[in-house]
């Protein structure tokens, strides 16, 4: 037998909308049962686990592939770029300590997603624009339940990182209450941790930052252009 067929899984825009990254959970179970709820409303996903080893790591990037392959959603692994490859996921978010991105490109190919974050700084941005990056991402935009010290940006420089032409990512404290004046200064995308993975009800949070990009825009400046094309999910 071969390879096994190729099935072209509808994929959500991955231009807007909720990216949500799993919380640190030890228990692969309860991970997807917690990730299952709410995939559904996802755009993207990024499996970030900040207690797991690398044989845990493995597991659950495993165990997420299939229920993300399923939802037509694109699974990222934060921080190890060789692991997504090794997994088969479909992209990797590199940050200032997660090695280079250019060389996760060449190894990944033209069709990963590979996000960068960029903090507060446009620089970074256009140096990760040209090394490859599919999506630049900017934050803390609020304090952050998850990363207290994450340092902040400003509404400002969200709207200024459109000129790069890459979708941005604003992550950092991001709640449903405040998302909407995320998406007006220039987020295409939403990433949240505890907003929904803490939240009382999961769905109904998960909802309620997707209705932040139903009414109508201002103008921005700069379109977007999209993410690489997506390859088919397909292992
Ligand atoms: C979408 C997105 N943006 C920013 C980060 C943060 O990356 P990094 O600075 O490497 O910090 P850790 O997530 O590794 O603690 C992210 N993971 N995702
Ligand atoms: C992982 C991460 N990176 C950040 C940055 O600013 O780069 S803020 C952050 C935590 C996001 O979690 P929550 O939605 O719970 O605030
Ligand atoms: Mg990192």
């Amino acid at each position: 037998m071969g390879a096994p067929a190729a099935t072209a899984t509808p994929v959500r825009d991955l231009r807007r909308g909720l990216y949500l990254l799993t919380p640190d959970e030890r228990d692969t179970a309860r991970l997807l049962s917690r990730v299952g709820a709410v995939i559904g409303q996802a755009s993207l996903l990024q499996y970030r686990n900040k207690l797991a080893d690398a044989a845990l790591a493995r597991a659950q990037v495993a165990a997420l592939l299939p229920l993300c392959r399923a939802n037509g959603v694109p699974l990222l692994v934060n921080d190890d770029w060789r692991l997504a490859a090794a997994e088969g996921a479909d992209g990797a978010h590199l940050g200032e300590d997660d090695g280079d991105l250019a060389a996760a490109r060449a190894t990944l190919g033209p069709h990963a997603i590979l996000g960068a974050s960029c903090y507060d700084s446009l620089a970074r941005a256009d140096a990760a624009a040209a090394a490859g990056a599919s999506y630049v991402a900017f934050g803390a935009c609020f304090p952050s339940p998850t990363k207290p010290a994450a340092r902040r940006v400003a509404p400002e420089v969200l709207r200024e990182a459109r000129r790069s032409g890459l979708p941005v990512v604003a992550i950092g404290g991001i709640t449903p209450d405040n998302a909407r004046s995320v998406v007006e200064a220039g987020a295409d995308l939403l990433a949240v941790i505890s907003g929904v993975f803490d939240a009382t009800d999961p769905v109904a949070a998960a909802g309620a930052y997707l209705r932040a990009f139903e009414a109508p825009l201002p103008p921005l400046p700069h379109a977007t252009r999209p993410m690489a094309a997506h390859r088919n999910h397909s292992k």
